[in-house]
């Protein structure tokens, strides 16, 4: 294991457990005002002139993640647009449209669409175009898509994609497709080379995977950020505070990507503050019969009752396993050592976070 948390050497201090979760929850965005638009929602920065009928560098995306690649992407639309001081705009799709067209899980999308949003204002659009993704939508042509759904939005002058990007009925508009398109319309196509870790591009289906096979870290480096689930937390067995170790049960949001059951290092966050933690993602084995969108956290320094509050788990560490104890000696012994992990290399007390 190496000895950092996304850049920052272990042990963490109450600054870095601080910085970790304001970019990992995207704490750092500005105010935004929303807008009614033709087939969705437009989020513009506030004071920022609403981009509609206007000249506009543009980025497009399903963006699930907000990772490595669609940053450099995003960063590259907001160069251009600085430079041609023009309002740089980033339209997104709810919901993603691989869960319409490719039949994909609603529950495994890595960002709910409101925590792309803030994903995407964290990185300084003007706006934020949320398009509502249906069969109409998915049976528009490219050409269509170009000239009615984004120019009822803007004027794009530019288009800032992935090489691999393509819209419209069929995916029939990819980048050499648009391109040749939008040259009859005074609007430029850039077809990014997609950003590689590792030697291959980085995606959000590759994310999902490591996800999924619990590499939280390996998602981490992808994402530029720790993973997060969102949750309510509810009454649990009340065992735990007898074994030394109580613990915060955490029902998860439905559409997020739960991260493979097992043991993690963590860091939870109920809005003001956020305390490192020890989480078991799962019901535990010992006692319970597995369930999905369930996990149990022993915030470390917590001394209280969260009983129906939202948290935020962040995921920084794998650390094992989950897996059944034969006696309740054995589960306090392995469950207070992995505290005791996270007390001597995240922190052992709550930090504020209010950015
Ligand atoms: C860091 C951590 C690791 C855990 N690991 C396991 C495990 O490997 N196997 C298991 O059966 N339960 C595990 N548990 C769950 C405990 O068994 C559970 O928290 C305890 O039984 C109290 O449950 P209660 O809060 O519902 O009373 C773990 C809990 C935590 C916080
Ligand atoms: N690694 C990357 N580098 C640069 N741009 C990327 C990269 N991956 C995707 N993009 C671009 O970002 C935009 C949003 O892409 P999309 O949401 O499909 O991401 P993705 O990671 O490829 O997702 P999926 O794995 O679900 O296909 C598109 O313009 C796409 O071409």
């Amino acid at each position: 294991m190496s000895e950092e948390v996304l850049g920052r050497p272990l042990p963490l201090d109450a600054g870095a457990l601080a910085s970790l979760v304001r970019d990992g929850l995207f704490l750092r965005r500005g105010a935004y005002v929303r807008h009614d638009v033709r087939q969705g929602t437009a989020y513009v920065r506030h004071g920022a002139e609403c981009p509609a009928g206007r000249d506009a560098v543009v980025s497009i995306g399903a963006f699930d993640g907000l990772h490595a690649g669609h940053r450099a992407l995003i960063a590259a639309a907001r160069r251009e647009a600085d430079e041609k001081n023009l309002p740089c705009v980033v339209v997104t799709f709810d919901p993603d449209p691989d869960v319409l067209l490719a039949g994909e899980a609603p529950s495994s999308r890595l960002l709910s669409t409101a925590d792309r949003v803030h994903a995407i204002e964290s990185l300084g659009a003007d706006a934020v175009v949320v398009l509502r993704f249906d069969e109409g939508l998915a049976a528009t042509s490219y050409q269509d898509f170009v000239t009615r759904v984004l120019g009822g939005l803007v004027r794009p002058v530019s288009l800032h994609v992935g090489t691999n990007f393509s819209v419209g009925a069929g995916g029939r508009g990819d980048v050499r497709a648009l391109a040749a398109y939008c040259a009859g319309l005074g609007c430029a196509v850039h077809g990014h080379d997609l950003v590689t870790r590792g030697g291959s591009p980085v995606s959000s289906t590759r994310i999902r995977g490591l996800l999924h096979e619990g590499a939280v870290e390996d998602a981490a480096a992808l994402l530029g950020r720790l993973h997060f689930v969102r949750g309510s937390v509810e009454h649990g067995r009340g065992e735990g505070t007898a074994f030394g170790f109580p613990t915060a049960n955490v029902r998860t949001s439905r559409v997020d990507c739960m991260p493979k059951a097992g043991v993690y290092a963590c860091v939870v966050c109920d809005g003001g503050r956020a305390w490192p933690a020890a989480v078991n993602v799962g019901k535990p084995p010992t006692f319970s019969a597995p369930e999905d969108n369930f996990l149990e956290a022993n915030l470390v320094g917590f001394d209280g009752d969260l009983y129906g509050s939202e948290v935020s788990v962040l995921f920084a560490r794998w650390l094992r396993d989950s897996r059944p104890f034969d006696s309740t000696e054995e589960l306090e012994r392995v469950v207070l050592g992995n505290i005791d992990w996270v007390r001597t290399n995240l922190g052992s007390c709550g930090v504020g976070v209010d950015a």
